[in-house]
């Protein structure tokens, strides 16, 4: 990767190269200003010293030239002196030493009136007394004297003509303002002026017409020297001043000597500075700005490059590599950048291989697909040199099925297992989600690593892989000297045992699946999948081999009954022992399969024609049906279950799964129809009759909208024979069909929990029946309605009942419930509540059909029943069996014991009546009496007894 940094197009370079170009600008400004100060302070300094020294050097030629004059004008008094000893007229006027200086001489007479020499009287200033004193006490006067004009200021200068003597009168002399004021030495830009200290009043200005401001004037005459600044013609100057102590030499005033010069001239060199700095700064900007691009772009080429690099490994590019050589950070940031790729390549590589084995254990049939997979495709995203996976047995420490692959080569598998040190397994049991690093050096493992067939010096990573907390395996990664395990081998290793661990735990969990899928989980027998599967493969071995084949299809006789009254559990542990039974009846070959609840098939093979294959299959049946009359143990209680076994054959009564399956069913339904507890073969009439079932099913559903259902009322009659209640039984007038018995219906109402319904509706017509016979001055009578298992069991029983009592307001206790046996077994407990809220609708309870039942006697005190029925089979008996008498004995006698009424049903002959009579029996109900017939006929029964009675109402309009 190659590139060189842009500046323009990079934020960072204009943010660095402005950054310089400030860091430079700002101390070079500060420099410069700073500089500028001090010079121009300097420059003020230096000329104000200039000024004063200029000042002082004038005041000094200024006081030479005054005593010079002072001096000649002496000699020129001693002249005048001696000439007036001698009376000659003093010619004073042409000496030319005197006129060089002076302008005019003047000799005052001692009372100070003039005698003039060479000065116009006029013009000759008049001395005041003091002055008058001091110049006769010898002092030398310098008198200053104002013009109208500046030019026309003068300076006199007065002494005594003859020195000590008062008398002889003054000499005064005009000073010579050119000579006086001589300016030679002064720089003609600079002004130059001088003041009487005193009165402030000009005595010289270089420049003509000069006149200083009052305020000027003032300021410079406060201090004996010094400096200022003012403005002229809105020019700024600077100046300076020294006062001549003119009072020390001569009487008169002080002369204040003022220089000024104009800024601009004192800061001529400021101005040369400011014309050459701002050059300078932009040579040093642009030195800066060339400096730094340099550097920027030395380096700021390797951040590019490096971000560049990172652009294309986050755009998935992972074998992009940074160039940089500087020799410098950069260069180790680039190489870390390169070998960061590098390990990202990498630990990339890894992950994909792990998400393929990841798809593998999702969809891999078994582990040792996966473990195929990652044979071929670690060793080059771990870079190892061999690898290998060998299933342990942690419990006897043997490693076998050892697959393993060397670089360049196939992987095989080791047909040795081998024995491992019992520390080893002890150490790999103990090392969850790591792994061992074993030197060629050390002991660990090597009984397992010597099997791997390697030489040289080889360093290896053992890593274990726990399924469910037990050790089931080790991957063992070699690598070859010199090379070493790189870090993400190590975790990558580890990574791929949890997915070997997954992979084992899914192919047991798949096992499990399997048995779940194809077996019953209750009994442990296959179910209906694998009897699909046998059987198909069954009827192609049939086919070929030219054998018969025989289907049972079997459903265990009132199961229903045992799970609803010993509960579910009971009702498992039936199921389980009745497998048990149906796999101890047949060969190892033979097929046992439970289809779900009660239901079992079991399919005969291998059924050859000369064997009788219908003797066979009816003796395996009626084997099947002798075991299951040996009671078995469930819930603690002695328990007998019959089935009802249906039989169809191959290839007589059908030639595939779907029909022999079918057939069984149909014949199956056929048995039980036939009483139960018994087999029967296949006909084509069964299963016409199993389609009638079904359609019946469809047809009852919608009977009571078609109000084809009716209510029969079969009489119970005392010992007078006098009818003292009824049963109301259910009939259902089918418009096509014609009348279908409830021994038809009845049970395919309660397969389907129809009754409930069926039930309601038989109880509010009979609650409105009662009344109806009450209202015609008929009865007292008592009906019964049968209620079912399926309807007791039902959770809104009795709020369902006191409704109906409550919406038809019949009475009570003329309603009896007819209970079957089934309902008192199981929770007990739940029944006798159930049984007592009923008794507490003021309903009276009868258990029906009672001797045929699971019920347990001792139980049936606990129950708060009013009437005993006894079951029809026993009475039909009566005459010819001994044991059924003995049992209505003994009914009759605990009826007796507990207090509760009795009934026999299905009293047909006198002989029973007889001999019921002769046991006590309460009440009798049958064929003798009556049968069951519609409300009208028994409305007719009823005034016909009461004709009999001699209590007959006339009958109702
Ligand atoms: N849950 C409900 N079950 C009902 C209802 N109506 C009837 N049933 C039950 O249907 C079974 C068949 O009933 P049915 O054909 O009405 O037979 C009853 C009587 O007709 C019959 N019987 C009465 N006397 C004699 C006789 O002298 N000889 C003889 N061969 N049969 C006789 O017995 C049946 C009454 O039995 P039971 O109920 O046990 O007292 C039957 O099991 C009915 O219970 C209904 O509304 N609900």
């Amino acid at each position: 990767m190659d590139r060189r940094l842009s500046l323009s197009g990079s934020k960072v370079a204009r943010r660095i190269l402005f950054s310089f170009v400030l860091a430079a600008l700002i101390p070079i400004g500060i420099l410069g200003v700073l500089s500028f100060q001090q010079v121009k302070q300097q420059l003020q300094e230096q000329t104000a010293k200039a000024l004063q020294r200029g000042c002082k050097d004038y005041a000094y030629g200024l006081v030479s030239r005054l005593l010079f004059a002072e001096s000649s004008l002496r000699l020129a008094a001693l002249k005048i002196h001696k000439s007036n000893k001698n009376d000659k007229p003093v010619a004073l006027a042409g000496e030319q030493w005197l006129q060089g200086q002076f302008t005019g001489l003047a000799v005052l007479q001692a009372d100070g009136q003039p005698a003039t020499l060479s000065q116009d009287n006029a013009a000759i200033p008049v001395l005041t007394a003091e002055e008058l004193a001091q110049i006769v006490a010898g002092k030398t006067l310098l008198k200053p004297v104002n013009g109208q004009r500046l030019e026309d200021s003068r300076l006199w200068m007065a002494i005594n003509l003859v020195e000590n003597s008062p008398k002889a009168g003054i000499l005064m002399a005009e000073l010579k303002p050119e000579l006086l004021w001589n300016s030679e030495t002064i720089d003609p830009n600079n002004l130059l002026w001088v003041m009487a200290a005193d009165s402030v009043q000009m005595l010289f200005a270089l420049e003509q017409d000069f006149d200083p401001s009052p305020e000027l004037r003032a300021q410079v005459a406060q201090a004996n020297s010094g400096r200022f600044s003012w403005q002229k013609d809105e020019e700024a100057y600077l100046g300076a001043y020294w006062k001549l102590p003119v009072a020390t030499l001569f009487f008169g005033p002080d002369l204040i000597i003022v220089q000024s010069q104009p800024e601009s001239l004192a800061f001529r060199a400021i101005r040369q500075f400011s014309a050459i700095y701002p050059p300078v700064i932009l040579l040093a900007v642009l030195i800066v700005v060339y400096l730094s691009s340099r550097l920027i772009v030395k380096y700021l080429t390797p951040l590019e490059r490096l971000i560049l690099g990172t652009h294309r490994v986050a755009e998935g590019d992972l074998e992009c590599r940074v160039t940089i050589d500087s020799d410098d950070e950069f260069e180790e940031l680039a190489d870390s950048f390169n070998e960061m790729t590098r390990r990202l390549r990498s630990q990339f590589n890894i992950l994909a291989t792990m998400a393929e084995i990841d798809r593998n254990i999702l969809s891999a049939l078994n582990a040792e697909d996966i473990i195929d997979t990652a044979l071929n495709r670690l060793p080059s995203i771990l870079f190892c040199d061999l690898i290998s996976i060998a299933v342990i047995n942690p419990d006897i420490g043997i490693a076998n099925d050892i697959r393993v692959r060397r670089r360049g080569q196939n992987s095989e598998i080791l047909s040795e297992p081998v024995i491992l040190n019992q520390q080893d397994v002890a150490d790999l049991r103990d090392l969850q989600n790591g792994a061992i690093e074993i030197g060629n050096d050390d002991e660990q493992m090597s009984e397992y690593l010597h099997v791997l067939g390697v030489s040289g010096a080889w360093r290896y990573l053992v890593v274990p892989v726990h399924v469910n907390g037990t050790l089931a395996s080790i991957i063992c990664l070699g690598y070859q000297a010199p090379k070493q395990i790189p870090p993400e081998s190590r975790n990558a290793a580890i990574s791929f045992g949890d997915r070997i661990a997954v992979a084992l735990s899914n192919a047991a969990w798949e096992e499990k699946l399997y048995q779940h899928a194809h077996y019953d989980s209750l009994t442990g027998l296959p179910n209906r999948l694998v009897l699909h599967d046998r059987l198909g493969q069954e009827l192609a071995r049939a086919r070929r081999d030219d054998a018969q084949l025989a289907v049972f299809f079997m459903d265990l006789d009132r199961f229903k009954n045992v799970n609803d009254s010993l509960g579910h559990s009971a009702g498992d542990e039936l199921l389980r022992q009745v497998a048990g039974i149906f796999l101890n009846c047949v060969r190892a070959t033979d097929l046992v399969v439970r289809l779900g609840g009660d239901e079992f098939v079991i399919v005969i093979g291998e059924l050859h024609t000369q064997h009788n294959p219908a003797a066979f299959v009816s003796a395996v049946a009626e084997k099947i049906l002798t075991a299951l009359k040996q009671p078995v143990t469930v819930a603690g209680l002695p328990m007998t279950v019959t089935t009802s076994v249906g039989i169809a054959l191959f290839p007589d009564d059908a030639d595939n799964v779907q029909d022999l399956l079918k057939n069984a069913d149909a014949a199956m339904y056929h048995a039980k129809s036939e009483g139960r507890a018994n087999f029967r073969f296949y006909s084509p009439e069964l299963n016409a009759a199993a389609l009638e079932n079904i359609k019946l099913e469809q047809e009852l559903r919608g009977a009571i909208g078609r109000n084809e259902l009716l209510v029969f009322y079969q009489p119970k009659v005392d010992w007078d024979g006098h009818i003292v209640g009824a049963e109301a039984l259910i009939r259902w007038r089918h418009t096509e069909l014609g009348m279908i018995s409830p021994a038809k219906f009845i049970p395919l109402a309660e397969q389907t929990s129809l009754i409930v319904e069926i039930s309601d509706w038989v109880l509010e017509q009979t609650c409105l029946w009662v009344n109806a016979c009450h209202a015609q001055g008929l009865g007292p009578l008592r009906i019964s309605v049968n209620l079912s298992a399926v309807d007791f069991k039902h959770p809104e029983l009795v709020e369902k009942i006191a409704a109906v009592l409550n919406r038809t307001g019949v009475d009570p206790k003329f309603i009896e419930l007819e209970l079957t046996e089934s309902v008192a077994i199981g929770d007990i407990k739940a029944c006798i509540e159930r049984m007592h809220h009923l008794k507490e609708l003021g309903l009276t309870l009868s258990m029906d059909d009672f001797g045929t039942g699971f019920s347990s006697l001792s139980y049936l005190k606990e129950l708060p029943l009013d009437v005993l029925k006894i079951d029809q089979s026993f009475v039909r008996q009566l005459e010819t069996d001994g044991s059924s008498a003995a049992i209505v004995r003994a009914i009759l006698a605990l009826a007796d014991g507990l207090g509760m009424e009795t009934i026999a049903e299905g009293v047909e002959t006198a002989v029973q009546l007889e001999l019921l009579k002769q046991h006590h029996c309460g009440l009798f109900q049958g064929y003798l009496f009556s049968r069951p017939v519609p409300k009208d006929e028994f409305l007719s029964l009823l005034q016909a007894d009461a004709l009999k009675r001699g209590t007959a109402q006339p009958a109702a309009s």
